[in-house]
């Protein structure tokens, strides 16, 4: 269970002007739950999301994971990034491995957890091959292998089907799920697409921006296994409610965000 309370985080820019990037932020996501973070760009996401997995230091407030505070990356938490983040050098194989290979597992056994995964993500026979040789879609699913390899009870997954296309999205967001029931996880994901969040969430956390604050959550309570397949979820007239509904909230909140003339024109665009 993460457990966050009154959370706000400042970054002071270069030219010295702060930007608020969270306030007051609070959230409890419960064990095996999965929450997907929606918002305007620059609403604080991805600080949220790297403040819990301990990589950005807060400023106030407090995040708890099992009820112990986070002061720093743990092995129960692990990220997956929109950019992959692979080792470029490092084969397949290795990328997988290499957090194992930090937490001092031996050989044949960080090998042959590697392998397992490799094969769960449809990689089976790429375990030579280095990140450069693979399709981005096919580079996410080392990326989802390496953070799973390490058995985390979390998962903090920042926009990571954002950089691959519609068709491979879909069919990662169907294999994410597999993986999710599988391994009984508890998944917080960001992503710009309201369709992804709805499809995947059991709750969408709505942020707003500047602040970054919790604006709203929307249960979403679609019945499980979801896919995009007919007569799935992804083709429902409930799951197109929501998905309208919270277009409706953001455009609301782009709206209110809109610099009304250039002389009023603060405006700093993440
Ligand atoms: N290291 C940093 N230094 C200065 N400002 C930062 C830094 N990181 C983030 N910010 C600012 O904090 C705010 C929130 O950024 P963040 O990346 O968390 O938003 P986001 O919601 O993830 O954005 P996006 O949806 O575009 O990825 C933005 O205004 C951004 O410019």
């Amino acid at each position: 269970m993460i457990t966050i309370r009154g959370v706000s985080k400042s970054f002071t820019g270069r030219d010295g002007t702060t930007v608020e990037a969270l306030r007051d932020v609070g959230l409890e996501v419960a064990e095996n739950e999965f929450v997907t973070v929606l918002g305007p760009s620059g609403c604080g996401k991805t600080t949220l999301l790297k403040s819990v997995a301990g990589l950005v230091p807060w400023d106030d407030g407090e995040i708890l994971v099992d009820g112990a505070p986070v002061r720093g990356p743990g092995p129960e938490r692990s990220v997956v990034f929109q950019n992959f983040a692979l080792l470029p050098w490092a084969t397949v194989l290795d990328n997988v491995a290499f957090g194992l290979r930090m937490r001092g597992v031996d050989r044949a056994e960080r090998e042959e957890r590697s392998r397992a995964l490799i094969a769960t993500v449809g990689l089976a026979g790429f375990e030579a091959k280095l990140p450069g040789e693979l399709s981005g879609g096919m580079q996410q699913r080392v990326g989802l292998a390496r953070a799973l390899a390490v058995r985390p009870r979390v998962l903090l997954m920042d926009e990571p089907f954002g950089a691959v296309d519609e068709q491979t999205r879909r069919l990662l967001q169907e294999e994410l799920l597999a993986l999710w029931e599988e391994h009984r996880l508890t998944v917080v994901f960001i992503t710009h697409s309201m369709e992804e969040a709805v499809l995947l969430g059991d709750r969408v956390v709505l942020m707003s921006a500047r602040p970054g604050r919790v604006a709203e959550i929307v249960p979403v309570d679609l019945p499980r296994p979801r896919s995009h397949d007919v007569g799935g979820v992804g083709r429902s007239g409930a799951y197109a409610e929501i998905t309208a509904y919270l277009w409706d909230r953001l455009r609301a909140m782009h709206a209110e965000h809109r610099p009304a003339s250039p002389a009023a024109g603060t405006e700093v665009s993440a």
